[in-house]
């Protein structure tokens, strides 16, 4: 009987037909700001497979905690596309360069000086940002969230998106809209609730407080988080997180939650006097790999397919109703909220006066551009 490897030789066609949108490199199209890496695939005993990848897309914009520009965005569609269509790719892994930040969302820089005040542009921004979640969620290959580190606003958008989660423990949660003149509508209240329940998917997505990879592990946000930090050249929990209990004397649950006063205080001290190493990460990741690689290939398409259809259904039934929002209201808050972070600083803060705004409109006042520069950090 001839084996496979003969079969393969023998029947395998000389010439395939490409499926990719573009033949270009995804790298050149932003000046490298998004990576697509193709690293060998390995089997759970470590062992390197040949002609098998896993394919790394990376966002390289460190300075800005891997927001994504424009042209991010489009760099990460046809990503994705990319190895939706590449026979030789087993999984996706989705990440960031460094151990700050996986994404922070949306370039806010970008939003305060060339979206605010533009909603016809930001209507084709988030065609754009529609079709990067919608392919993410499209993809033929697992995806996995290398939570590399926090995850914020629009990255916890793209984040959700995926199939699976795995953060290093240092790594922060949560949504930035209303506190930066936006909703979370760009996938965050399709997939919270889904996830995390209604409750808890509420008090993310208007109360902004970011929360830790151990409670995202504890919500269901996440499939596993791995510590980061070294102590002394030995892995530690996060010290700024309550990890070494459940409940506090009440019997409420504390675990994942952040310590408060001296104890805070003192975990940031360890964080810096300690060493970031993401080898565990990388070791929980390939391991999600490898037992992904074990399967047939198009049973897991399938199965992907079919336990992605309660995000896919909420997203696809909302998108293009968030998306006009999105646009309108880049003329009034987001114009507002956008250009606060972005000019203010440190020292002024970067968010406006939300109780001074109520107020005005309490009495009726109209949206104007002097409304607006009074309510820059600036003018505080
Ligand atoms: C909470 C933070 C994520 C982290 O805070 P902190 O650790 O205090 O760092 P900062 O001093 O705030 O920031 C350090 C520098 O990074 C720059 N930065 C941070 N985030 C962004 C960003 N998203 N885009 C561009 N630049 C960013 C920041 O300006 C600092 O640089 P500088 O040169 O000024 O020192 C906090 O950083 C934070 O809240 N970031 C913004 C989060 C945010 O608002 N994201 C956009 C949300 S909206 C969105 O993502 C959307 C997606 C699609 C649908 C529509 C939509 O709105």
């Amino acid at each position: 009987m001839a084996t496979t490897d003969a079969i393969i030789a023998s029947t395998a066609p000389g010439n395939l037909i490409d499926h990719n949108l573009i033949d270009r490199e995804v790298e050149g199209l932003c000046d490298g700001m998004v990576r697509y890496e193709k690293r060998p695939a390995r089997r759970r005993d470590g062992s390197v497979v040949e002609g098998l990848y896993n394919a790394w897309i990376i966002f390289n914009n460190p300075t800005q905690y891997n927001s994504y520009t424009t042209d991010m965005v489009k760099a990460t569609i046809l990503a994705f596309r990319r190895a939706s269509v590449d026979r030789e790719v087993n999984a996706v892994v989705f990440t960031g360069v460094g151990d700050k930040a996986f994404c922070t969302g949306g370039n806010t820089k970008e939003y305060a000086e060339y979206y605010a005040g533009n909603p016809q542009e930001y209507r084709q921004y988030m065609r754009l940002f529609n079709d990067m979640v919608s392919a993410i969620l499209g993809c033929d290959r697992p995806v996995i969230c290398r939570v590399n580190g926090m995850r914020i606003g629009g990255g916890q958008e793209i984040g959700m998106a995926c199939d699976f989660s795995i953060a290093q423990d240092l790594a922060n949660f949560g949504q930035a809209g209303p506190k930066h003149g936006s909703a979370a509508i760009g996938g965050a209240t399709d997939f919270l609730p889904l996830m995390i329940g209604c409750e808890q998917a509420m008090v993310s997505g208007t109360l902004c407080e970011p929360f830790s990879a151990h409670k995202a592990a504890r919500l269901g946000i996440i499939a596993d988080v791995v510590p980061a930090l070294k102590a002394g050249g030995k892995f530690v929990a996060n010290p700024t997180v309550v990890t070494d209990r459940m409940l506090d004397e009440y019997g409420r649950v504390v675990h994942g939650e952040f310590k408060s006063g001296a104890a805070f205080k003192e975990g940031q001290a360890q964080i810096k006097e300690g060493e970031i190493d993401l080898t565990l990460l990388d070791l929980k990741v390939e391991e999600l790999c490898a037992k992904l690689l074990d399967t047939f290939p198009e049973c897991m398409t399938k199965s992907l397919e079919e336990l992605r259809k309660p995000k896919l259904q909420a997203w696809n039934l909302n998108k293009e109703n968030s998306r006009a929002w999105l646009a309108l209201n880049m003329m009034n808050e987001a114009r507002t909220g956008f250009r606060a972070f972005n000019e203010g600083t440190r020292e002024t803060g970067r968010e406006i006066d939300f109780v001074k705004l109520r107020q005005g409109l309490a009495k009726g006042t109209p949206w104007t551009e002097e409304l607006i520069e009074s309510l820059m950090p600036a003018a505080k």
